[in-house]
């Protein structure tokens, strides 16, 4: 082998200082031979060739800087680390600092036991990671959303039917099915267009969604239909929550434009049984919801068998 390049030297240890990647020589005794600036300010070391990797640590660990160490007991810690250092020809691993930063340390080891140690910053590896969740979370609610009104979609709801028909099977819960339908809702697009229309189908999307509590459910069901679960209520309770939905829907103004415009809704509602399959159960719904348009609109509709309930 040729005698090191004085030159090429010179350029590897400049690099090495203006480097922000972090580099150090520990010798056989494991004493900080050499640190780079990047190194010196994460660990807070003086490569004075005295400080000892151990005594570092040690001053750092009572300092609460350099790596972050999640054990009340350091000593433990230290001498569980030191017992792993230097013990392969190469290892690499992932380490917290106090100073927010999570790095890649590389030890590379020498038949003479030197180390010499290359940690790379790979936080933004971590936030990479954390936009890519919140990049998944958002597709998955907008897959979830109604583009119009920002409430489930029909997907949604019927998949929360599944899950609530799952508890009646198991559980014996009490579930009620509600589908309600805007009354006349062609002839408000027709008067006064589909802009006004939309505006009153996000009206009482939001008076829907108001109206249902955490463990309930809502969505938009199809054009001006929705559908409103709720749990853990009798057909009785059920009946009265969907009254006063239809009551205050009946005395809103959604149209700023149209001060004097009003809008009412229909709806059907059935308590779910053990053993309905969601074809059954809207079904049932969608009978009540025909009943309450054919006995006039603007009123809530109970399945056939339903009404006897307490
Ligand atoms: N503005 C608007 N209109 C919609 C939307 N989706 C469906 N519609 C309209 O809603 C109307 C529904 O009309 P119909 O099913 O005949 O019922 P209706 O006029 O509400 O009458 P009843 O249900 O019998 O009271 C149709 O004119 C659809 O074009 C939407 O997203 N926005």
């Amino acid at each position: 082998m040729s005698p090191p390049d004085t030159e090429l030297l010179e350029q590897l240890h400049h690099l090495h200082e203006a480097s922000p990647q972090m580099v150090a020589l520990f010798d056989a005794q494991d004493r900080l031979r050499y640190a780079n600036p990047a190194f010196m300010s994460a660990f807070h070391a003086e490569a004075d060739g005295q400080t000892s990797w151990m005594s570092l640590m040690r001053a750092n660990l009572a300092a609460g800087r350099g790596n972050i160490v999640r054990t009340a007991d350091h000593q433990a810690w230290l001498a569980a680390a030191a017992s792993r250092r230097g013990k392969l020809p190469f290892r690499a691993f992932e380490a917290d600092l106090h100073d927010g930063r999570w790095i890649w340390m590389c030890e590379t080891v020498d038949d003479r036991g030197w180390m010499l140690c290359v940690a790379s910053d790979i936080t933004h590896l971590r936030q990479d990671g954390r936009a890519l969740r919140q990049e998944r979370d958002l597709a998955l609610r907008a897959a979830q959303t109604d583009a119009l009104t920002g409430i489930s979609n029909r997907a949604h709801v019927l998949h929360q039917l599944e899950q609530g028909l799952q508890r009646v099977r198991e559980q014996g819960a009490q579930l009620a099915v509600v589908l309600l339908d805007l009354d006349h809702f062609k002839r408000i697009n027709d008067s006064l267009g589909h802009e006004a229309g939309d505006q009153v189908i996000r009206d009482f999307a939001r008076r829907l969604q108001q109206s249902s509590r955490r463990a309930d459910g809502c969505g938009r069901y199809g054009g001006e239909e929705f559908m409103l679960l709720l749990c853990d209520v009798s057909a009785a309770e059920a009946q009265s929550i969907v009254e006063r939905l239809l009551a205050q829907t009946r005395s809103a103004r959604p149209l700023p434009q149209r001060p004097d415009f009003a809008y009412s809704s229909s709806a059907g509602l059935c308590m779910a049984r053990p053993g309905d399959s969601i074809e059954q159960v809207c079904h049932r719904a969608d009978m009540a919801l025909y009943a309450a348009k054919a006995a006039g609109r603007d009123r809530c509709a109970l399945a056939a068998g339903d009404d006897a309930q307490p």
